[in-house]
């Protein structure tokens, strides 16, 4: 790679974990970084992320051979104006904005277009901030790029190949399909789970028992509406013409469903379930990001003092780390049982070989 410096504007859970991949890859490369918060960013500096804190956007931006924007949208458009200035031609500009149409219109104002290619990394979380950032964040996940027009094919050639050489899998495609797409995939559903959630608080009696007895299902759909505010309300306002497209069919949809519960059409609610799950059973799982990889089984609960930690005994005898342990109560399982993750799957197979040895039920999923 011949970049040899990087900046970053905006180091939270996106500009944090590509900054920490970067370093874990290259460890050479000189990084500088400017965030709002001064305290997190002597914490980069410390932990060996970034070589330099910035106490804004200035100057020293110049020096820089990349620079990724990993702040809210609207707020790394921004940042552009600032930047335009500063930067030589040879610099390029990135994003890493969840919506690409409103950055790119930027570009084309300030004439970056032959300086700048879009990003956006389609992994994530609900959490937030640089302390939740990790190197593997984006590793084995969809990272769209959306080259702006004047870009030298060699340019966008390479910085596909950076992408990829942290682990990523890059996607090229012009700007306005990544919207429509993030719109349906990604800004439609986040929209739902909220508004789940508040169907919900609306719905629930004084005695909050929806709250209480929500499982599973309304948990696994509405993780995202933990999601930060500041950022989905930029995404809503920089997406909107093709978020109102997606929510408009998915209006009609509901209808449709609605009108044929009032009928009692069996047949055609029984074929609308078949359909979803077979397209959803077909999704792969190998774009889903390391997020997805899991490697947890489900074990019996031996129901005396100490339970625990003999099984924790057990696994650390055959060299297991264990990577998170818990009860859980799911309708699933008859009793409350253990829920046990490893770090990899070698542990994982090893340890239930090991745990049956001693006799443990052990439920895989
Ligand atoms: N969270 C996700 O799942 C996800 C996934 C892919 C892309 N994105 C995109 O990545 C970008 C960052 O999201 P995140 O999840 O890392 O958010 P975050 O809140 O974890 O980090 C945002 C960063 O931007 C900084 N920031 C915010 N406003 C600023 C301002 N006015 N000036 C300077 N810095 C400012 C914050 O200090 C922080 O460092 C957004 O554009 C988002 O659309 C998010
Ligand atoms: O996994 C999550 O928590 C996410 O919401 C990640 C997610 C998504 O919708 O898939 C969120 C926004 C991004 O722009 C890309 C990825």
């Amino acid at each position: 790679m011949n970049r040899n410096t990087i900046g970053f504007i905006g180091l939270g859970l996106i500009g944090g974990s590509i900054a920490k991949a970067i370093r874990e890859y290259y460890p050479e490369v000189h990084m500088m970084a400017y965030m709002r918060s001064q305290d997190t960013l002597q914490k980069a500096v410390a932990e060996g992320i970034i070589d330099e804190a910035c106490a804004g956007v200035g100057p020293e931006f110049a020096a820089c051979d990349l620079i990724f924007l990993c702040a809210p949208v609207s707020t790394n458009a921004r940042y552009l104006e600032e930047l335009k200035p500063l930067l030589p031609k040879t610099c390029l500009l990135t994003d890493v904005g969840s919506t690409k149409t409103d950055i790119h219109q930027k570009v084309e104002e300030l004439g970056l277009t032959d300086q700048f290619i879009g990003g956006h990394p389609m992994a994530g979380s609900e959490k937030t901030g640089y302390e939740n950032a990790k190197p593997h964040l984006i590793e084995n996940a969809y990272y769209i790029i959306t080259p702006g027009e004047g870009v030298p094919e060699n340019t966008v050639q390479n910085f596909v190949s950076f992408v990829a050489s942290l682990k990523a899998l890059p996607l090229v495609l012009d700007y306005r399909q990544h919207d429509f797409i993030t719109a349906c995939v990604s800004h439609l559903p986040h929209l739902i789970a909220s508004s789940l959630v508040e169907l919900v608080k609306d719905l629930d009696g004084p005695e909050e028992l929806m709250k209480r007895i929500a499982a599973g299902g309304f948990k696994d759909i509405t993780r995202i509406a933990s999601s930060s505010p500041d950022m989905w309300e930029q995404i809503c306002m920089t997406n909107s013409d093709n978020i109102l497209k997606a929510l408009d069919h998915y209006q009609q949809q509901l209808s449709r469903l609605r009108s044929e519960i009032t009928g009692k059409e069996a047949g055609k609610i029984h074929e609308f379930f078949a359909a979803s799950r077979d397209y959803r059973n077909s999704i792969p799982e190998a774009s889903a990001g390391p997020l997805k990889k899991t490697f947890a089984f489900y074990c019996d609960m031996v129901d005396e003092a100490g339970g625990i930690a003999t099984l924790a005994t057990i696994l650390a005898s055959g060299g297991i780390s264990i990577k998170n342990i818990g009860i859980i109560h799911n309708r699933e399982f008859e009793e409350a049982v253990l829920r046990v993750e490893l770090y990899e799957e070698e542990a994982y197979k090893k340890a239930v070989e090991l745990l049956r040895r001693y006799r443990y039920t052990i439920y895989e999923r």
